[in-house]
């Protein structure tokens, strides 16, 4: 490949004397050399580079005018960091140094010698070639380099980009990571916000609750709300009864007049008659002022009597005449007195057994059973605990001054897997207690609960009898001490005295742990 190039390269003879150019002119041609050209005129020599740039130069150096070493210092001049590819030609062997020297590659000898001049003039030809060979590939290697640093740098770029689009969703993903963790922490909390809004959606009133047994319940109330006949309420202790006679109460025409309610069980008998009835002045002994009875009080608006089934027989009677006539007596009144007055009677007694063991008029039960609502005991709807656990903890947060905002998915279920024999009632009074002695804001259930909840798990193994809660074992020993009494409460042979307590606490302990009489 190199050889043809060599045989291509550009020839310039520079010689003052035609002979000598002829004869160069003569050997390159016979060696194969096909672009010789000559000038006799050392002058034009640099212009002449600057059109063809030679590959390679014969200069004579002894030339009138303007010598050889002038041309090469031309040369050099338009070129200086160039190559000048000059073979000087001499006669003076002095010469031949100072022309290395001046920039000149190599010299040839006057006169010429034929292998001398060929063999100088092809090795400089070659290292020309080689050199120029080697200046195309740096090119290309160069363009190469390039167009790759491009290439480079605009994967680079996409690179950079990329990671930074990378970096921008791995962002967004870690906060939605962190979103569904604090959503997720939330869930397993059960956080008991003080929603105002659940309440809103799920109450009736001041009845808590969205199960399906509830819903009956509230379109009950709704249904008979508006009439003016008279409800039984039936359900066990602390199931709500009190709740809903309110309701009906507060959803009536009548909610502008008062709701009048009778416990017959915390009225001592004795004064139950003259409590629902009233009584005139000295009616009995020590009474000493005129009493306007309940019945009286109600009058336009609703009564109810709770634990109508702790009534006595004579008193029920004369609440059969109230209900069927609307007329009562005072007690020591001969006057009848008319009253116009909406009944709500609740119990958690068997009537129907009461009336069997004769201690419940039949009568009576019918005129009371006109619309019966019976409350589900709380064990039978414990989807609603969560719903009221959050109230009563927003309840007695407002009234203790405590903020509990959470409760624990283990307390729930702790709640949820409790039978509740005491209802919502007893519900309450156990997150009372637990918002009082909570620390920090997470609902924390008193160790008594858990006792119970110990309890009940025991009893549905092996031995039901071997642990009991403190709120059993007073459960218990306060009935026994009643049966023992023949369930009489106050006086020398009372219950009271026996447990060492006054008799309206007694009544109100046996109410709150739901002791009645049987
Ligand atoms: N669904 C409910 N939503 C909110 N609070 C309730 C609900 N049911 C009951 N309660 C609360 O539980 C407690 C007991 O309710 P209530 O006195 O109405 O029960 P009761 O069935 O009348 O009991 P008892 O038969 O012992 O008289 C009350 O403090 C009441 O506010």
């Amino acid at each position: 490949m190199i050889a043809s190039e060599i045989l291509n390269a550009k020839i310039l003879i520079v010689d003052d004397q035609e002979a000598n150019v002829a004869l160069l002119d003569q050997l390159l041609g016979e060696a194969g050399y096909t672009a010789v050209t000559s000038t006799q005129n050392p002058a034009e020599v640099c212009a002449l580079h600057g059109d063809n740039n030679y590959d390679l130069i014969l200069l004579d150096l002894q030339m009138p005018g303007m010598d050889g070493f002038q041309v090469m210092e031309g040369l050099q001049a338009d070129n200086p960091k160039g190559y000048i590819p000059v073979l000087a030609i001499t006669a003076q062997p002095g010469h031949k140094v100072r022309a290395l020297e001046a920039g000149a590659k190599d010299f040839i000898s006057k006169p010429f010698k034929l292998v001398e001049v060929k063999t100088r003039i092809r090795n400089m030809l070659e290292v020309r070639m080689l050199y120029k060979e080697l200046q195309n590939h740096n090119k290309l290697l160069e363009q190469t380099v390039q167009e790759r640093t491009m290439d480079l740098t605009s994967a680079n770029t996409q690179l950079t980009q990329e990671i930074e689009e990378r970096k921008k969703a791995e962002k967004s993903l870690h906060k939605t990571y962190a979103e569904i963790k604090r959503l997720k922490d939330r869930l397993q909390e059960e956080n008991v916000y003080l929603r105002n809004e659940v309440d809103q959606k799920f109450n009736f009133g001041e009845i808590i609750g969205q199960s399906d047994a509830l819903s009956v319940i509230f379109s009950q109330v709704q249904q008979v709300a508006p009439m003016n006949a008279t409800v039984l309420l039936l359900g066990e202790t602390g199931t709500g009864k009190g709740v809903v006679a309110r309701a009906i109460h507060r959803s009536s025409t009548r909610k502008d007049r008062p709701l009048i309610t009778v416990n017959c069980t915390t009225l001592p008998a004795t004064l139950v008659e003259s409590e629902l009835f009233g009584r005139e002045k000295g009616a009995f002994t020590g009474s000493d002022a005129r009493q306007i009875g309940r019945f009286e009080l109600a009058d336009g608006g609703t009564i109810f009597l709770d634990e109508i089934g702790e009534m006595p027989l004579e008193l029920q009677s004369k609440l059969l005449r109230v209900i069927q006539d609307g007329e009562f007596e005072r007690l020591g009144s001969p006057r009848t007195i008319k009253t116009d007055v909406r009944i709500i009677a609740a119990t958690n007694r068997n009537l129907k057994e009461e009336i069997r063991n004769g201690k419940f008029r039949e009568d009576l039960y019918y005129r009371l059973n006109v619309f019966p609502i019976t409350l589900p005991p709380l064990r039978q709807r414990k989807e609603d605990i969560p719903l009221l656990v959050n109230h009563f903890v927003a309840e007695f947060n407002n009234k203790i001054g405590k903020k509990i905002e959470t409760v624990s998915t283990n307390t729930l279920s702790l709640l949820r897997d409790y039978h509740w024999p005491g209802n919502v009632r007893e519900l309450e009074s156990i997150i009372e207690r637990a918002v009082i002695t909570s620390q920090g804001n997470s609902l924390q259930v008193l160790d008594r609960f858990e006792a119970i909840q110990m309890t009940d798990e025991i009893a549905g193994g092996n031995d039901p009898q071997e642990v009991k809660a403190l709120a059993e074992l007073e459960h218990d020993h306060i009935r026994q001490v009643l049966q023992q009494t023949g369930w009489r409460i106050e006086g020398k042979n009372g219950a009271a005295l026996l447990l060492g307590l006054n008799p309206s606490t007694l009544r109100a302990r046996m109410r709150k742990i739901g002791i009645v009489r049987q």
